[in-house]
């Protein structure tokens, strides 16, 4: 008996259409490592990738390595900015720049939520070249202004993922848009 999942194609014999492109499998490697996330509302994932087509690594947004992640609050609001995550989560862009020693100059981030500013300051500093986000939900937020702004004047190409998405389901956790 085989654990490997069953492979539907619609045209085997299509070496075009039989398989997934470059942009969906990143952004699909970017989708499931979101779902790492411990992140109650909002999960995120980012996948590095060079010109070659190869991973150079990979982020979701977590709490710094040796914090008790129990001990700090997942929440959105509380009775002062201290009592939220947001002073402490590490964003998903800047933990995948941060989880490799590799060089990334020209290499291309996809990531499912478009950057803040912190994080585009990173990618610039990084030498990434190309940023593709998945959603978009902070547009009019100053800090995707400010995003947008530094990547224009930076060079960065970004680019919105309009493309197809994986329906991955985990049971108690899934992806679905
Ligand atoms: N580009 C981004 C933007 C946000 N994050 C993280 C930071 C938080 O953990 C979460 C956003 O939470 P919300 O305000 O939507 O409840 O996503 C990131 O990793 N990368």
């Amino acid at each position: 008996m085989s654990n490997l999942p069953k492979v539907i194609v619609k045209d085997k014999e299509d070496i075009r259409t039989n398989h997934i492109n470059w942009d969906e499998y990143f952004m699909s490697i970017a989708i499931l490592s979101s779902l790492r996330s411990k992140d109650t509302s909002t999960k995120v994932g980012a996948a590095i990738v060079s010109d070659e087509h190869k991973v150079l690594s990979l982020g979701y947004n977590g709490m710094p390595i040796g914090i008790d992640d129990s001990k700090i609050p997942w929440a959105r609001e509380g009775a002062s900015e201290l009592d939220t995550k947001y002073p402490y989560v590490c964003h998903a862009e800047l933990n995948a720049i941060l989880n490799t020693e590799r060089r990334l100059k020209g290499s291309t981030l996809y990531v499912t939520l478009f950057p803040c500013n912190e994080c585009a300051k990173a990618v610039i500093q990084a030498g990434i070249k190309k940023v593709i986000f998945l959603d978009d939900k902070y547009h009019d937020k100053t800090y995707s202004i400010a995003s947008r702004k530094l990547f224009e004047m930076a060079g960065v190409e970004t680019s919105q993922y309009l493309g197809r998405v994986p329906l991955i389901d985990f049971g108690d956790v899934k992806y679905e848009l």
